[in-house]
């Protein structure tokens, strides 16, 4: 089983909005690989949405024909739920509609819902229909839920709203494309688009964009950040920046310090594609130990992590990588992956190493030993499928067929991150949730 992770959300508000909106899916395609959708408005809130990749389940010639200047879209990789259309995001009705990332920790609580996501827009919609405007339904949403969201949210008056939670878990942007206001889970998508980054949405605040463009913004406190450290190793792309902080320089200085702390004798390091490449440069860099590009990602290959089945994330590792025979025969390897969360993809490398002539493999992980489920937007909800879970260091390089693996420790990673204010409770146990859960309980509701 690979772990999935977050989704991806985008917003425009002005000219082009659903072309930007469609551009800005594929650009944050790496969030999320299950269904994708736009809402948008044209005589109501109308919403279109498919299974697959962006391509697949939008058709773009339909797509970029409608005109509406509100839109709001997503990619989807869920937490929550099935990978159904009916599922997919944008989850609308008549009044609203919201594209969400992130998971409600405590959604189970107030119903028999089959997605947080229906949840969120039933409580919405349950307030709005009681008087309450749409900033104070959300206020109250705040207030009674636990866990991360970042979202963005179109009404049938053609506002659209961007939120974050108070903890800050999953990141969210606000910029401009020409005259167009966008949101989007990562900066890069704005800038790829020609657009200019304005802000990271602030931990608590709700941003309401009226029709004609004007802006009101208000906050909830936020008592502690608490940024998922997984954004920066693994999930965002390389070329973002979250809350000022870049995770391409986030990544190379966790390969130096790995370096530094976790050294091992060998002749070449190697990288496991895509995400650990920075970090296999920082290592490089600092070891001096040469880099060797030997395992080749190829071209058909998704990222295996955020499918939705265990047989899924085991066909994409079987078509991603292809090895340099002549590049790894008879040499000593430190092999470097940003993290080890079920231990599939490094079981699989590390055979085709062997396979190739490898002497040594000496593995390195760029983040620590992921060892508790997350409730907050990425979907390892139980201790039984992590591979560090209840195993040593020797015992998982046995498993994987390694002479020897080391991790980062949580105050290592935090330097090279060099932000205090991250979650790290997949590492520690510790959850910055609002109450304490039970694990037990939230294994089985979790479980899907
Ligand atoms: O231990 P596992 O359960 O196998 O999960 C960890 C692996 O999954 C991710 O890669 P992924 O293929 O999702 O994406 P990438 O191409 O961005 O590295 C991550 O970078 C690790 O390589
Ligand atoms: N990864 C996400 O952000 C998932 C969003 C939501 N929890 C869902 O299951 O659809
Ligand atoms: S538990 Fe881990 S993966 Fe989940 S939000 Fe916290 S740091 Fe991110
Ligand atoms: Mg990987």
């Amino acid at each position: 089983m690979k772990i999935k992770e977050h989704c991806g959300i985008f917003a425009t508000i002005g000219e082009n909005s659903v072309k930007y909106t469609y551009d800005g899916l594929k650009l944050l395609q790496h969030r999320g690989q299950e269904s994708a959708g736009i809402s948008y408005i044209e005589d109501g809130i109308k919403t279109i949405k498919g299974l697959g990749l962006v391509e697949e389940a939008l058709n773009e010639k339909e797509v970029l024909q409608i005109k509406s200047k509100f839109s709001i879209g997503h990619v989807r990789y869920s937490t929550t739920g099935k990978t159904t259309l009916q599922e997919a995001q944008p989850l609308s009705n008549e009044k609203l509609s919201i594209a969400f990332n992130g998971t409600i920790a405590n959604y189970f609580e107030f119903g028999n819902y089959s997605t947080d996501t229906e949840f969120i827009l039933d409580f919405l919609s349950k307030d709005i229909k009681e008087g309450k405007d749409i900033v104070h339904a959300v206020k109250h949403f705040m207030d009674i839920a636990d866990g991360a969201y970042s979202m963005v949210i179109l009404d049938d008056k053609k506002r659209v709203l961007a939120v974050r939670d108070p903890k800050g878990f999953r990141p969210l942007v606000m910029g401009k494309i020409g005259e167009s206001i966008v949101f989007s889970s990562e900066d890069s998508a704005i800038k790829q688009l020609g657009g200019k980054v304005l802000k990271d949405v602030l931990p608590g605040e709700i941003i309401l964009v009226n029709p004609d463009g004007k802006i009101l913004s208000d906050k909830v406190p936020s008592t502690s950040f608490h940024t998922c450290a997984f954004e920066y190793i693994y999930f965002s792309r390389a070329d973002s920046k979250i809350d000022g902080v870049s995770v391409y320089m986030s990544r190379i200085r966790l390969g130096e310090i790995l370096a530094k702390n976790h050294p091992a004798k060998a002749d070449i390091v190697v990288p496991v594609p895509e995400s650990s490449r920075p970090i296999a440069i920082g290592y490089s860099r600092e070891s001096k130990i040469p880099l060797e590009e030997a395992l080749i990602r190829t071209i058909v290959s998704k990222r295996s992590f955020i499918m939705p089945t265990n047989d899924k994330r085991k066909s994409v590792l079987e078509e991603k990588f292809g090895i340099v025979e002549d590049a790894v025969k008879g040499k000593r390897i430190v092999l470097i992956d940003d993290s080890i969360v079920r231990g599939n993809t490094m079981k699989r490398i590390i055979m085709l190493l062997r396979n190739s002539g490898a002497k040594e493999i000496h593995v390195r992980v760029g983040s620590p030993m992921i060892k508790y489920p997350c409730y907050m937007g990425i979907d390892f909800p139980s201790r039984s499928e992590l591979i560090a879970s209840n195993k040593d260091e020797n015992e998982i390089a046995k498993i994987l067929g390694a002479d020897s693996i080391e991790y980062l420790t949580v105050d290592e990673m935090k330097q090279a991150i060099g932000r205090d204010s991250l979650c790290t409770a997949c590492f520690t146990g510790i959850y910055p949730l609002k109450r304490n859960y039970s694990l037990q309980v939230m294994e089985s509701v979790f479980n899907r």
